[in-house]
């Protein structure tokens, strides 16, 4: 196979934002999720894949995590301050990577950050598309979330629904996506209020059946018409290892069978990558606390480290 060129990033330059933040999500753990990710080495198989990489910690010296409660704000959310403010951090450093020619690639750290990660990307391209990975669909409002997690609204944020319900911290969030650039693979555990939300708004979603049916490979290429069908837009690719199966990524926080195999949740990554158009990558959800034992840990991190490799031009042969 010939070396992909990313048309977004020819210079072939990476940011490596670490997001070691839980306060989307009521368990520890998931901020551990870079720490393990970049001591598995991760940036060394980044950069033998040919990319020049810097890595950054914006959250370096915040103490969000010290502040995380487990009780509904008034808005019927949890955290909403320091999930916006570690969000605006994200935010500004993945944007600055953008406008230096970097492709950044988030390690979390829970999803919510996505709110961060998307925004920025639309920001910098209005044209980007965005495609999903994940059991879940993360597009819960703060009226129709159960738990009040923030890791399960990003993307209503993103879209800006139910805008008039948000606590006012996510005042900055620019909603530019629009829901017809917007493309969910892997969903099997979705909400019935969010259900109501990708029906109304015509999010294009495929569900684990869907790639039963079809197989993963027609998935894609299906996913990529609804959003992209002339293959010439930048693609952000926001990737919970959660889509994948617990019995092969089972240190997550919200683990639901009937997953993605390993290798199907991988070809997803390397189908990107060889579209050439892939500008901003986000890795999320890893909780190494939530193994049972050290090959859990190994199993999870792996894959993760192997999502960011498949993304980034690995291929097999
Ligand atoms: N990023 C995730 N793992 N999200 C899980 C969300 C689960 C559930 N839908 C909720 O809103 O609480
Ligand atoms: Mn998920
Ligand atoms: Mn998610």
């Amino acid at each position: 196979m010939t070396e992909i060129e990313y048309k977004f990033h020819t210079s072939r330059k990476a940011a490596i934002i670490t997001a070691p933040f839980s306060g989307g999500q009521p368990k520890g753990g998931v901020e551990l999720g870079p720490e393990y990710i970049l001591n598995a080495g991760f940036e060394k198989q980044i950069s033998s894949l040919g990319w020049e990489t810097e890595v950054k910690h914006p959250l370096q010296h915040t103490t969000f995590e010290s502040m995380k409660s487990n009780e509904k704000d008034k808005y019927g959310v949890k955290n909403s301050k320091i999930v916006s403010e570690c969000c605006k951090i994200i935010h500004d450093t993945v944007k600055e990577s953008l406008s230096n020619e970097q492709l950044p690639i988030t390690i979390g750290g829970d999803h919510s950050i996505g709110t961060a990660t998307v925004s920025a990307a639309l920001e910098h391209n209005e044209d980007t598309c965005v495609l999903w990975i994940d059991a879940h669909a993360d597009i819960n409002t703060p009226l129709t979330t159960e738990s009040g997690n923030l890791h399960g609204c990003p993307i209503s944020f993103i879209l800006g629904i139910d805008k008039h319900s948000y606590p006012p911290d996510f005042d900055w969030v620019p909603s530019k996506l629009k829901p017809n650039k917007l493309v969910f693979i892997g969903l099997r555990d979705v909400d019935e209020g969010e259900k109501k939300i990708l029906r109304e708004h015509n999010v294009p979603a495929f569900s684990m059946y869907h790639i039963d049916k079809y197989g993963i490979g027609k998935v894609i290429e299906m996913a990529l018409d609804k959003v992209n069908p002339d293959r010439k837009f930048p693609i952000h690719l926001s990737y919970d290892v959660d889509a994948i199966d617990p019995s092969f990524v089972p240190a997550t926080g919200t683990r639901v069978e009937g997953g993605l195999s390993l290798r199907e949740g991988l070809f997803i990554a390397e189908e990107v990558a060889q579209t050439g158009l892939l500008s901003s990558l986000d890795i999320v959800e890893t909780n190494p606390l939530l193994a049972e034992t050290e090959e859990h840990i190994l199993d999870t991190v792996s894959a993760a480290c192997a999502i960011g490799r498949c993304a980034l031009g690995q291929t097999l042969l």
